[in-house]
């Protein structure tokens, strides 16, 4: 991370004094450089909220860079619940599918396809915008989730505001097609909390919008407007809520919602906190009420940040800063990507065409128009070996390379993740221009870790010894990849691990019946299956059970038991 307070600061209450100025003087600078921040936020370090937070495992600080983040108040085991809290608000995704405006689900099912009447779905009888059913829970005014009371849902007031100017919601007219209107469902929901629930409205406002800087992007300041300010105040005639305000609620919303669910977002109270890393030390998730749970994903030592990543892991330095510059709007520092082998994983590399080694890097990641160079590793000479020849150097333009990655990212978004065949031809296909980590190839592989074994003709009991073989040998290499760039109790991990059980249960029995191993190899066999289910449902079972990780996590447990009965 950039951010150098975070190794330096302490926590302890006798410092508090100290920690206050340097709080007031690290504010003070970021409104004197002005970096990152607008002013239009609640950034006061005098604000009681954001003293310590008593009997929490963080605190609140603030670094120059990045603003306020979250650090560790003690250490923190891998897999130990740091924050567990509910949305602030929650509603669809930008150019998102439509939702029933009550419980926020798609409307995917035949359930809510009717045909008899010539109408697609339920209907709100006010705003007419489309719902699962008149019943629908998330039409109570209040859903009591833990004993609080949280509105999810279409309240009373969100209908009166949708109908100001006439039923809004008979634009709504397809129901599988992405629309932007309801992109002005969630900021609409933030206006009417000041008077719904005003606590949770300042909650909200204590959050950055970047508005100076966002400003100054045209293609983001002008979707807005036209998109939610312009609709809102408008087509919905809801002239009471002043442009600015609804931009501010714009810019809170893309700089610190989470996205959460199907197609929906979210707003957090303290989870925003979290600075953002592309080696996190946390992972989250949400549950069907869409309370947020953050687990420290490996040891965080006391005083250390707590951290999240905003961006994927499966995806190359170049893209993911820009990601993160675009959507963000800050440059990411972090040790992976400034790491031209990212963290040794190679998984931005491309195959050298004058010497054939995978070792063309960037010469500098921090840097988006710095040249790629090829940096073949130095190796030993091996006595006997024939002696390594240098690469005669080769070298490639920033241009070139981003003109490469997106012809492939192209490719690589067209195909359809449940073809095998397809999946596979794509591997073979740029195996020559590509690092066998690297995240072209690695997303493929990930998805082939999983549909070998699940999809039609690729069944696992229906695979031969080869195709286990191959499934297990991809699950191993993407999960020492993953091992790198998010370790410890991270979903990916879990999955991968879940997957690699059933290719070594199988061959391991087979080859048992064959005569083809000892016992006391099967023995070790069955010790590898059962570490893969432990680990996996020590990941998996932390996860919320009415997810399809829980799933897997029970999964994994039943599997368990059966591997232990065996062995
Ligand atoms: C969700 S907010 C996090 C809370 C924020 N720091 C605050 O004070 O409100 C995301 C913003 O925090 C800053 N940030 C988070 N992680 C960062 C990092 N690793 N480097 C630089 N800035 C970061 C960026 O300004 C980013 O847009």
């Amino acid at each position: 991370m950039c951010d150098h307070d975070s190794r330096k600061q302490r926590n302890s209450k006798s410092n508090k004094k100290n920690h206050k100025r340097q709080q007031q003087q690290a504010s003070q600078q970021l409104n004197n450089n002005n970096i990152n921040h607008n002013n239009n936020n609640n950034h006061d370090p005098d604000d009681p909220d954001w003293e310590d937070s008593p009997g929490k495992p963080y605190k609140v600080k603030i670094s120059p860079t990045m603003g306020r983040y979250l650090v560790a108040t003690k250490d923190i085991a891998a897999g130990e619940l740091i924050v567990r809290e509910e949305a602030l608000v929650v509603g669809p995704c930008q150019n998102a599918k439509p939702v029933c405006l009550g419980c926020l689900k798609q409307f995917d099912g035949e359930h809510y396809i009717r045909s008899s009447d010539n109408e697609d779905c339920d209907r709100c009888m006010g705003c007419q915008w489309p719902l699962c059913c008149p019943t629908c829970p998330g039409l109570e005014r209040d859903d009591k989730a833990g004993g609080q009371a949280v509105r999810l849902g279409h309240t009373d007031e969100e209908c009166a505001a949708l109908s100001a100017a006439g039923p809004s919601g008979r634009r709504v007219v397809d129901l599988r097609a992405r629309t932007p209107l309801y992109n002005v469902i969630v900021p609409l929901r933030i206006l009417l909390l000041e008077k719904q629930d005003p606590a949770r409205w300042k909650a909200i406002h204590k959050m950055q919008s970047q508005d100076d800087v966002r400003r100054q992007i045209p293609g983001v300041w002008q979707a807005n407007q036209l998109g939610v300010v312009d609709r809102i105040r408008n087509e919905f005639g809801l002239q009471q809520y002043p442009e600015d305000v609804i931009h501010t609620l714009c810019g809170i919303l893309e700089v610190n919602a989470f996205e959460v669910g199907d197609g929906l977002r979210a707003l957090y109270g303290v989870a925003f906190l979290l600075a953002h890393d592309c080696t996190p030390n946390t992972s989250h998730s949400d549950d069907e009420l869409r309370a947020l749970s953050l687990r420290a994903s490996v040891p965080i030592p006391k005083g250390h940040a707590i951290t999240l990543s905003y961006a994927y892991t499966i995806q190359g330095t170049l893209k993911r800063r820009e990601h993160l510059k675009e959507s963000k709007f800050f440059d990411c520092c972090c040790s992976r990507c400034s790491d031209p082998t990212e963290l040794g994983s190679m998984c931005s590399a491309l195959v050298c065409p004058r010497c054939g080694r995978p070792s063309v890097l960037p010469t500098d990641p921090l840097q988006a128009d710095a040249p790629w160079r090829c940096v073949p590793p130095r190796l030993e000479p091996r006595p006997g070996a024939k002696q390594e020849q240098p690469c005669p150097g080769y070298e490639m333009t920033a241009k070139e390379v981003k003109e490469f990655l997106d012809k492939l990212t192209d490719e690589s978004e067209a195909l359809d993740h449940n073809d095998v065949v397809g999946l596979e031809g794509f591997l073979v296909k740029h195996a020559a221009r590509l690092h066998p980590n690297h995240f072209l190839l690695l997303g493929a592989k990930h998805s082939l870790s999983q549909v070998y074994g699940k999809v039609q003709g690729y069944l696992i009991h229906q695979l031969p010894d080869a195709l286990l073989e191959r499934k297990l040998t991809i699950c191993r290499d993407i999960l020492s990849i993953f091992d790198l760039l998010e370790p410890g109790v991270s979903r990916l991990r879990g999955i991968t691990l879940y997957e690699m059980h059933a290719p070594i249960m199988i061959l391991t029995t087979r080859q048992f019946e064959a005569n083809a191993i000892s016992r006391k190899d099967l023995r070790t066999r069955l010790r590898e299956v059962a570490s893969c289910l432990e680990q996996a449902a020590h990941i998996l079972c932390l996860e919320p059970e009415s997810s399809s990780e829980g799933a897997v996590g029970r999964a994994a447990q039943d599997a368990l038991q059966r591997v232990r009965q065996w062995q």
